[in-house]
C-alpha cells in the first residue's frame, strides 16, 4: 500500500516548454519526475489493460487510483483480460516463449484501441519491446527482494535433504542448487494464490516468491524469510510497476509522466540492458539489482548455468544519469569472467 500511497499535489508548476519537448523525445524512460507539465483539466477517458490475475488487477487498481487522482475530472477504467502465459500452467515458462506471453494481449488490446494504456510487473515485461509502443513510466519499486515461505521450516539452511523447493525461476533455481546442493527444486507456476495452495497442500516443503507480489497483496505474514540480495540477487526489474503505451501518443504520455519514479526508472535501466546484453542467445539464469547511492547507482549482477555449478558474478557503481553504460560495463564484465562457458552450456540444454 505504501507504494500505492496518494500522488500529492504539490501545486501545477508550469514548465517551459523547451523542457517538455526534451522530456517527450527521451528514447525510453522519463528522467523528470517533477514539475511535468500535469494537466489537471484532463476530462477524457483511459482505459488501463491488465491481466486479470489478482495481482496484477491490485497493479492496475493502484495506477487507475492515482490517475483519478491527479485527473479528478477524468474517468479511468480496468479492462481484464487472459493472456496465454496464465493459461499455460504445465510447462516451464522459459520453454513456452518466456515473457512476452504475459503482455503480447494487453498490447493488441492497445493496437485495437481497446486500451490506452497496460499496467505491468516489469520483471514480466520483454527487453526489447515491438516497435509500436514504450514504456511511459516505471513505479517506485517494492521491496525487491525474494522470499522463503513455508509452513514447516523457518530457512533453506533448515530444509532437509530431499526437501522439494518450488520455482520455476532458472535464477532462483541456480541459485538455490549452488548454496543447498541437497535440495530438489521442482517446478512451481501459476499465479500467487495457485502458488500458495500448491504449498498448502504439501506438494512442495517450502516456496521462493518475489516478496514485493505477497506484500501488494497483504499476504506479508506468508513470509518465513527475506532472502537478501547477496543470498539471491533479484531478477531485472523485480518488485516494479511499468505503464506501456502505444508509441507515438505524446500527450498520453505526459498525462502519466508524474508517474515515473526516476531512481527506479534508472535502477531498472541498469539492470535490464544486463538482460539485454546475454538476450537473444539462449534463456539462462540471470540476476542484476542496482541501487541508488547518492549521485551514482551501484549494481550487481549474476549468470549462472541453470544446475548453478557455474556462476558469473560482477559489480560496479557508476553515474546515475548514464544507467545503460552501467549496465553494459557490469554485463561485459560478467562476460570477461565465466560467462562464455555458460552460454555454451545454456546452448547443449537447449
Ligand atoms: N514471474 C511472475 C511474477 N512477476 C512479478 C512478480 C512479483 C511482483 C514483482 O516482482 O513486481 C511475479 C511473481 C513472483 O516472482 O513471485
Amino acid at each position: 500500500m505504501r507504494i500505492c500511497a496518494p500522488f500529492k499535489r504539490e501545486g501545477h508548476r508550469r514548465v517551459r516548454r523547451g523542457l517538455v519537448k526534451l522530456v517527450l523525445e527521451s528514447p525510453l524512460l522519463f528522467h523528470a519526475d517533477k514539475g511535468t507539465n500535469l494537466d489537471p483539466s484532463f476530462s477524457g477517458k483511459l482505459i488501463i489493460a491488465s491481466r486479470e490475475s489478482r495481482l496484477a488487477m491490485w497493479q492496475a487498481e493502484c495506477v487507475r487510483a492515482r490517475l483519478s487522482e491527479l485527473y479528478p475530472q477524468g474517468s479511468v477504467e480496468i479492462l481484464g483480460m487472459t493472456t496465454r502465459g496464465d493459461q499455460i500452467l504445465d510447462r516451464t515458462l522459459s520453454k513456452v516463449g518466456g515473457k512476452g506471453l504475459f503482455v503480447k494481449e494487453l498490447e493488441i488490446a492497445m493496437l485495437e484501441g481497446r486500451a490506452d494504456l497496460a499496467v505491468h510487473s516489469l520483471k514480466d515485461v520483454p527487453m526489447e519491446l515491438p516497435p509500436e509502443f514504450e514504456l511511459a513510466a516505471v513505479l517506485e519499486r517494492e521491496d525487491a527482494r525474494d522470499a522463503f515461505v513455508s509452513n514447516d521450516y523457518d530457512s533453506l539452511e533448515a530444509l532437509p535433504e530431499g526437501a522439494i523447493v518450488g520455482t520455476s525461476s532458472l535464477r532462483r533455481q541456480a541459485l538455490i542448487a549452488s548454496r543447498f546442493p541437497h535440495l530438489v527444486i521442482k517446478p512451481l507456476r501459476g499465479n500467487l494464490d495457485t502458488r500458495l495452495g500448491k504449498l498448502d497442500r504439501g506438494e512442495y516443503a517450502a516456496i521462493i516468491l518475489a516478496a514485493a507480489g505477497l506484500k501488494r497483496l497483504g499476504m506479508e505474514s506468508r513470509i518465513r524469510r527475506f532472502l537478501s540480495a547477496e543470498q539471491s540477487l533479484p531478477a531485472p526489474g523485480q518488485g516494479a510497476m511499468a505503464i506501456e503505451i502505444p508509441a507515438g501518443r505524446p500527450e498520453l504520455r505526459a498525462l502519466l509522466a508524474p508517474l515515473n519514479h526516476q531512481d527506479t526508472a534508472r535502477a531498472v535501466e541498469a539492470e535490464r540492458m544486463v538482460s539485454r546484453v546475454f538476450g537473444g542467445s539462449c534463456q539462462i539464469p540471470l540476476a542484476a539489482y542496482a541501487v541508488p547511492d547518492g549521485e551514482a547507482l551501484r549494481m550487481r549482477a549474476m549468470v549462472a548455468t541453470p544446475d548453478g555449478k557455474r556462476i558469473a558474478s560482477a559489480e560496479a557503481i557508476g553515474p546515475a544519469d548514464t544507467p545503460e553504460a552501467l549496465g553494459r560495463q557490469v554485463a561485459h564484465a560478467l562476460e570477461a569472467q565465466d560467462a562464455a562457458a555458460i552460454l555454451a552450456a545454456c546452448r547443449t540444454d537447449a
